[in-house]
C-alpha cells in the first residue's frame, strides 16, 4: 500500500469513530465499578420513591442487574417522580449510608416516560397469579427480570459447552410435515379440515413437536448437533409443567453407541450451566437469584438445588425403569398413601408424574437417569434392547427425572435399521410413506446414534426456584390462554 493511501485514508477512520457515540452505561456497569465523587448520568425505571420534607429517595432499575440504583435528591426535584416512570438521572457518586454501598446525589432529573398512580407494579408483594394478568410489565419485576437473566446465561454456557465438544448449533423448520412423536397433539396449520392447502394438495402442515427428526438428519452430515427451538404441543394439560409453545434443547450424536455416553452429555450440559452458580462470589447472576428467594426464606433451598446438581463430580444415579418399578411398588407396600390417591404402576405402564417427583425426590433427593422403558410407553424411533422376557420388550431410552418437576429430558438411542423402523412404524398404526425422508437416512450410510431433548422451562424453573415453568417464558400459551 502506497504511503499517500494511507495518509488519505487515516483521517477519515478517525472522523468517523470521534462522530459514533455509544450506549449509556447500565446500571450493572455502574454498580460493579462505582467511583467516589464522579458525576454520571444513568437511566432506568423507577421502582419505589420515598419523599419527607427535607430529602427524597427513589430506586431505580434498568433491569441490567438486581440490585437497583439508590439516588437522593432534594424532594423539589422528586416532585413528579412515580413509581414506574422512566428516567435518566444525573448527579455525583457518594458512599451512602443506606443498604447500598455508594447513591447517587441527583442534581438533574429528566422524565423520559411518565407513570401514573395506576401504574400496577407499585413496592409490594405480588403473586405470580397477578402478574401474570400483566404481562406487558411483569419482566419489570426483579424476579422476572433475573430469571430472564438467567435464561439468555444458560443459553450461553450450554451452547459454550456444546462447542467445547465439537457439536455443531443447527437450526430446524418449525413447520414440518409430520408428527415427531407421534402422539397425536400436534397444532395443524395447513391441509387441515378448513381445506386450507398452502403447501399444495394433500401436503398436510404442522408446528413441530420436536426438532428430533431433523436434527437427525443433521447428525447424518455433521456428527454432532444441537439446537434451541419453539416445539408446540396442543395438548390440554393444565399443569405447573406444560406450555402449548414452549423451547427444548435438543442434541444428537452420531457414533454413540451406547446409552450411557449419550446421558453422560446430558448430564455434563446441564452442569456446565449450573456449576458457575457455585461460584457466588464472582456469581453476579447467582447472587441475583438467590436474592429473589431472599423474602421467601429459600435462599439455602436454592443453594442446595445447585449443589444438587453440580456440587459433586459423582456421575448421576441411573436405574432402569423396572428397577424403578420395584421401589415405587415396595413404597406402596410399606404405605398405601404413599403417592396419595395414585397406585404404583405395575410393568408395563407408564410413570405417573407423582411417582417421578417422589423418586428423585423424597427417595433419592437427586437427579436420576431411569433407563430401558417398555418398547409400548415410547416412539417409534427408539432402538429396540434385546428381547430376553418376550413379555417384557424394552427399548434403549432414558428419562432424567428431577425433584418437584419430574420428567426434564428424553432421550434414547435410535434405531438405525430401515427395516426395523417401518416394521416399528407399522406396529403403530404409523404410514411409513409419510416418513421416507427419514428412512431414507437408513438407506446410505446409517450410523449409531442417539440424543435427548430438555424441556429449557422446566430446567429454567427448576435452576431458578419458580414453582410453575409459565413464570420462565415471556409469553405463556395454554389450553384456553394466549393473550398477547
Ligand atoms: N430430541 C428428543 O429426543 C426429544 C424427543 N423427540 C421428545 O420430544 O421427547
Amino acid at each position: 500500500m502506497s504511503l499517500k493511501y494511507v495518509s488519505r485514508l487515516r483521517p477519515l477512520a478517525l472522523g468517523r469513530s470521534r462522530l459514533y457515540s455509544s450506549l449509556p452505561p447500565t446500571n450493572r456497569a455502574f454498580l460493579a465499578s462505582p467511583v467516589e465523587g464522579e458525576t454520571v448520568t444513568i437511566n432506568g425505571w423507577v421502582r419505589s420513591v420515598r419523599k419527607s420534607k427535607n430529602v427524597a429517595f427513589a430506586d431505580i432499575s434498568d433491569g441490567t442487574v438486581g440490585e437497583p440504583v439508590a439516588l437522593v435528591m432534594n424532594p423539589d426535584l422528586a416532585k413528579s417522580l412515580l413509581t414506574g416512570a422512566c428516567i435518566e438521572a444525573t448527579g455525583q457518586v457518594k458512599a451512602s449510608t443506606g443498604k447500598q454501598a455508594f447513591e447517587i446525589e441527583a442534581n438533574a432529573i429528566k422524565v423520559l416516560g411518565p407513570a401514573t398512580k395506576e401504574y400496577p407494579l407499585q413496592k409490594k408483594f405480588h403473586t405470580k397469579e397477578f402478574l401474570r394478568t400483566i404481562p406487558e410489565y411483569r419482566w419489570k419485576t426483579s424476579t422476572g427480570a433475573t430469571v430472564m437473566r438467567y435464561r439468555s446465561s444458560a443459553i450461553s454456557k450450554i451452547s459454550n459447552y456444546f462447542e467445547s465438544q465439537d457439536f455443531t448449533q443447527v437450526s430446524s423448520p418449525i413447520i414440518t410435515a409430520s408428527d415427531c412423536e407421534g402422539g397425536g397433539e400436534v397444532f395443524q396449520i395447513s391441509g387441515g379440515k378448513d381445506g386450507a392447502e398452502f403447501f399444495g394438495p394433500n401436503r398436510p402442515a404442522y408446528l413441530s413437536v420436536s426438532s428430533q427428526l431433523h436434527l437427525e438428519v443433521f447428525t447424518g452430515a455433521l456428527s454432532r448437533v444441537w439446537n434451541l427451538a419453539p416445539a408446540f404441543r396442543a395438548e390440554s394439560s393444565d399443569t405447573n409443567r406444560h406450555l402449548s409453545e414452549f423451547w427444548m434443547i435438543e442434541a444428537e450424536m452420531a457414533f454413540a453407541t451406547e446409552l450411557d455416553q449419550v446421558m453422560t452429555v446430558a448430564e455434563n450440559m446441564i452442569r456446565s450451566a449450573v456449576t458457575p452458580l457455585l461460584d457466588e462470589a464472582n456469581s453476579v447472576i447467582a447472587r441475583d437469584l438467590l436474592a429473589t428467594k431472599k423474602y421467601e426464606d429459600k435462599e439455602q433451598k436454592l443453594r442446595d438445588r445447585w449443589n444438587m446438581l453440580a456440587g459433586s463430580k459423582e456421575p448421576w444415579k441411573r436405574i432402569t425403569y423396572t428397577e424403578a418399578v420395584d421401589i415405587l411398588q415396595g413404597l406402596y407396600r410399606e404405605n398405601r398413601k404413599v403417592f396419595g390417591k395414585v397406585r404404583p404402576p405395575k410393568w408395563g405402564e407408564g410413570l405417573a408424574s407423582v411417582h417421578e417427583k417422589y423418586l428423585a425426590g423424597e427417595y433419592f433427593n437427586a437427579p436420576v437417569f431411569i433407563t430401558d422403558y417398555p418398547t409400548s410407553q415410547k416412539p417409534f424411533y427408539m432402538l429396540g434392547n434385546d428381547v430376553v422376557d418376550p413379555e417384557r420388550q424394552t427399548v434403549s431410552c432414558f428419562d432424567l427425572i428431577v425433584p418437584e418437576i419430574g420428567e426434564l429430558i428424553g432421550g434414547s438411542m435410535r434405531e438405525s435399521s430401515h427395516d426395523k423402523l417401518v416394521q416399528y412404524m407399522t406396529n403403530r398404526d404409523m404410514n411409513p410413506e409419510d416418513l421416507q425422508w427419514y428412512l431414507k437416512l437408513r438407506e446410505h450410510g446409517a450410523f449409531p446414534h442417539g440424543g435427548f431433548g430438555m424441556g429449557f422451562e422446566r430446567f429454567i424453573a427448576f435452576v431458578t426456584g419458580q414453582e410453575n415453568i409459565r413464570d420462565v417464558i415471556g409469553f405463556p400459551r395454554w389450553a384456553g390462554s394466549c393473550v398477547c
